[in-house]
């Protein structure tokens, strides 16, 4: 039974209430959760208040809190296999990719660790004589931390790593279908020795736990990664308070191929950029535009090579791509694409589920491609979170950035030239928080992630990532105080 921690204590939501955790390869139930509610997200709230206001946490010297938090990720090292399949059983992704998420997100909790006593302030220039100023970093207070499904644990050490870091304490509400991880990496907090209170978990539905954290006046910042329309509505809630919000939502992005690009290099960013995970990253390259001149070749091989995508359990070692993550995502990215095939898209290759005998108890849907794209199409438009990519064509480089910013997103986007200085134009031109140049998905802790337009506010990683948590003051100080006599 996974439970919740709450002012340092593991429990079971107060309703008794509990909820199956299910793998997506085979719909077995691979653990028992509890279910906590708005009850239970209050006594987290409250424990995270009365540890940030009366606690020590935030009057620790940076440097003995980025200890704690560097034992932490030592702890994650420890545990990585442990973690990998636990990742693999809730999401169904292959456990490589697991390894791969838990050294990043060690890597994570190592960057915070090491940044955490790097800020002690600055003494700026004053323009009143005899006077001091300096401006300080202060954390925010209590930070409700609500992360996705696709990436669990990853997504959680952006927002658990800096906030513990920075001196603030959280109510992480993980995913309700995948907060395997989650439970894990909170034992390990406690094993790190983070005091209690600081540090609490609740398990539960969005309507209810998550919503309590967007609404509470007791919660200082929401920090959201998720649906579009979940952050709108978390926005509103959060308004109550005027609370801090960072928001980390969907994308469409655009993977921008002209004629000159490495053929081989830029085939196989694509085929990575648009299956990876099934589709299911909010940065996947699922809008394909190509310069017309290439475009039948490399549709051609693209398709061949997604065709041979091999689909299975995420423990084989031979297979490639997991399922998608539930029936009812399954259902969403089936409605899409019968949506891309009225609108005129041509349906290339995919649009259906496998017949393989091994892969019926699981969410799985093929690679699918569609092509004659245009932007003004829905399929095009709307963020699918699947594995199905969209295939625009350009003629001019103006063209190309024109098609690549069209789109209430802006997460991220890629450029593939053998003409850097067309790439730099390019990347200055492209509206979205990360662009890259002959390469697709590389993230690290070091490089700020986030949105452009509506894929988000704030931003995760990098001193940024840091710097949401925390509050800036600036200190004035009289060096000389005397009567002013304004009033006579
Ligand atoms: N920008 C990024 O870095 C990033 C990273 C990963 C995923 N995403 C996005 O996440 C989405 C997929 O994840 P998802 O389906 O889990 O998203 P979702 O919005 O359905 O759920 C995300 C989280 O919000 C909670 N939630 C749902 N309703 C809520 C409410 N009313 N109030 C408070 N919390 C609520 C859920 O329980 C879950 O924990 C995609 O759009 C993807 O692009 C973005
Ligand atoms: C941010 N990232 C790419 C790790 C996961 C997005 O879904």
């Amino acid at each position: 039974m996974k439970q919740m921690f709450i002012n340092g204590e593991w429990v079971d939501a107060r309703s008794g209430e509990t909820r199956e955790i299910i793998n997506p390869y085979n719909q077995e139930v691979v653990a028992t959760a509890a279910e906590g509610n708005a009850e239970d997200a209050k006594r987290a709230i409250a424990a995270a208040r009365e540890a940030f206001d009366h606690g020590e946490w935030q009057h620790t010297p940076g440097a003995e809190r980025g200890q704690k938090v560097l034992r932490i990720a030592e702890l994650i090292e420890r545990d990585r296999e442990e973690l990998a399949k636990l990742e693999t059983f809730d999401t169904g992704k292959t456990v490589e990719e697991s390894r791969v998420d838990m050294d990043d997100i060690a890597g994570v909790f190592r960057y915070f660790a090491g940044i955490a006593d790097k800020d002690g302030g600055e003494v700026i220039e004053s323009p009143i004589p005899d006077s001091q100023s300096k401006v300080v970093r202060e954390p925010v207070g209590v930070c409700g931390q609500i992360t996705p499904w696709n990436y669990p644990l990853l997504q959680a050490a952006w927002k658990i790593a800096p906030a513990l870091a920075a001196g603030n304490t959280i109510v992480m509400k993980p995913s309700e279908i995948t907060p395997l991880t989650t439970v894990k990496v909170t034992e390990l907090i406690e094993e790190a020795g983070v005091p209690a209170g600081v540090a609490n978990l609740v398990l539960g539905a969005g309507a209810t736990v998550g919503n309590e954290l967007a609404e509470s006046g007791d919660v200082d910042l929401i920090s959201f990664t998720g649906g579009i329309d979940t952050g709108k509505k978390i926005m509103q809630t959060a308004s109550g308070n005027v609370k801090k919000i960072a928001l980390e939502l969907g994308g469409k992005n655009p993977n921008v191929v002209f004629a000159d690009a490495d053929f081989e290099t830029a085939v196989d960013q694509a085929l990575n950029a648009a299956f990876f995970h099934a589709g299911q990253v909010c940065s996947a390259g699922s809008r394909l535009i190509i310069e017309d001149s290439i475009h039948d070749e490399f549709v051609e091989e693209l398709t061949a090579r997604a065709k041979r995508i091999k689909l299975g359990d995420g423990f084989k070692e031979d297979t490639q791509s997991g399922p998608l993550i539930s029936a009812e995502h399954r259902g969403k990215v089936e409605n899409y694409v019968e949506i891309g095939k009225e609108e005129g898209a041509n349906l290339l290759i995919g649009g259906a589920r496998p017949e393989d005998e091994e892969l019926q108890n699981g969410f799985f849907y093929l690679p699918t491609i569609f092509t004659e794209c245009t932007s003004d199409m829905r399929i095009v438009q709307e963020e699918v979170f699947g594995p199905v990519l969209t295939v625009e064509r350009f003629e001019t480089e103006e063209e190309a950035v024109k098609l690549a910013n069209d789109s209430i997103y802006g997460l991220a986007g890629a450029v593939f030239t053998t003409d850097i200085d067309k790439a730099e134009r390019a990347a200055a031109k492209m509206r979205m928080g990360t662009v890259w140049i002959n390469d697709f998905h590389p993230y690290f802790a070091q490089a700020p992630w986030g949105g452009y337009k509506q894929s988000g506010i704030g931003r995760e990683l990098g001193k940024p990532g840091l710097e949401e948590y925390t509050e800036t003051k600036h200190i004035y100080r009289n060096l000389k105080p005397e009567p002013i006599h304004w009033f006579k």
